[in-house]
């Protein structure tokens, strides 16, 4: 029997996960702004954890009032339910600061500061509790935030601790005090002094971040077009190809692909030489953007070719785009330097047919390229 409720309990355990998530769900919501405000909460709960188990320890030790424990204790807890419930309910986010961090802060050391003053011989401990509330504060406030809480800490100690030498001269000795006094008022002042450089390092990584995006954003650019005319390369038209092969097998609609070869090309660069070549091609580039449909892409394949992808618009002739391009071309100079000069071109179309490998098509438009060629070039074929 023992055996069975393991291999049960060994069963049960996969569910374990799921149910922690449901828990994590239930207790901090699915919004991960909201889970950051919170679990900033859950530092400001250790901490108040921490001065209660305190202010317990005194009152035990018969060195606080009883009473007075009670009531910081209630507050504590009213504290952090409050602001529990504030943020759960959502309404944090009509804040300047959803994250709630100023009030957090200020209310923290407020009831620090009556701790400081209610756990007579021990009340030293609360001082360091002041220095951890201000270092979390540092990570979520501005640094004009951290020095208003570190003044207002600072002042609101001086008269704690003015009250306590006035009230309890014998737990409270004014030497200690002022001593005290001295010791909060240096951490604050290295506290709101090491926030200022925490918040530079943090906008010099979040500008170091954006360069880096951008740089990345222009390398993956870079990677996609073709150097010569700004058209994407051949990679970047392979994966368009591919992108349109899966769309069309979910019911996308159908594409053409057409290989474009300017006719006798070797010539104008063995004529005019290799960067006047370079013109034809780059002029060549421009005009076929401007006369194509904005809907086709055409893109770099290599050397004087160029791959073009076409979607069907019924009724379809797929070939009238390119029958524009080759009119235009007739009429333009093949290179702002080369006036007198005409580009001419062959073209290759092939329909691309239902779940068809994507070269295969680039195949059968390379074979209706070279019948075009084949058959006296400036034409354009199908197959
Ligand atoms: N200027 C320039 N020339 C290039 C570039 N890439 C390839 N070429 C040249 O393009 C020419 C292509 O020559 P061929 O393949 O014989 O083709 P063609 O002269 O156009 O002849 P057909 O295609 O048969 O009409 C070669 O001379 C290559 O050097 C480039 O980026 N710039």
């Amino acid at each position: 029997m023992p055996t069975q409720q393991a291999a049960t309990a060994a069963l049960d355990s996969p569910q374990l996960p799921g149910l922690t998530t449901r828990l994590a769900d239930a207790l901090l919501g699915d919004d991960s702004r909201q889970r950051l405000t919170l679990a900033l909460l859950g530092l400001a709960a250790l901490v108040t954890a921490t001065v209660v188990l305190l202010l317990l320890y005194a009152a035990r030790i018969g060195a606080a009032d009883v009473q007075q424990v009670g009531v910081l204790t209630v507050l504590y807890f009213v504290f952090i339910g409050g602001f529990y419930g504030l943020i759960r309910s959502g309404l944090n986010r009509h804040c300047a600061d959803p994250t709630l961090a100023m009030p957090q802060t200020l209310i923290a050391q407020s009831l620090i500061g009556a701790s400081y003053a209610v756990t007579g011989p021990v009340h030293g401990a609360t001082l360091i509790m002041l220095s951890l509330v201000m270092v979390f504060g540092m990570f979520s406030l501005r640094p004009a935030s951290v020095r208003i809480a570190c003044v207002y800490t600072v002042t609101l100690m001086g008269m704690v601790m003015v009250w306590c030498v006035q009230h309890q001269p014998l737990h409270y000795p004014a030497r200690q005090e002022v001593f005290n006094f001295a010791l909060t008022a240096i951490v604050m002042l290295a506290i709101s002094q090491l926030s200022g450089q925490l918040s530079d390092m943090r906008t010099r990584l979040k500008t170091q971040k954006i360069a880096l995006e951008q740089a990345l954003a222009h390398i993956k650019e870079m990677a996609a077009r073709d150097e010569l005319t700004g058209l994407p390369n051949r990679r970047r038209m392979m994966t368009l190809l591919q992108e349109h092969a899966t769309r069309h097998a979910r019911g996308g609609p159908r594409f053409f692909v057409c290989i474009i070869d300017l006719d006798h090309f070797k010539s104008i660069n063995d004529t005019y030489g290799h960067a006047a070549g370079d013109a034809v091609l780059r002029a060549f580039a421009t005009q076929a953007q401007v006369v194509l449909r904005t809907t086709d892409m055409i893109g770099r394949w290599g050397g004087e070719e160029f791959l073009l992808l076409l979607t069907e618009t019924p009724p379809g002739d797929p070939t009238l785009g390119v029958a524009r391009l080759r009119e235009r071309l007739a009429e333009l100079p093949a290179s702002p330097a080369l006036y007198d000069l005409r580009v001419r071109f062959s073209a290759g179309f092939a329909r691309y047919e239902d779940g068809e490998p994507i070269d295969q098509a680039i195949e059968r438009a390379d074979r209706a390229l070279y019948a075009a060629k084949s058959a006296g070039r400036n034409r354009s074929v199908v197959l």
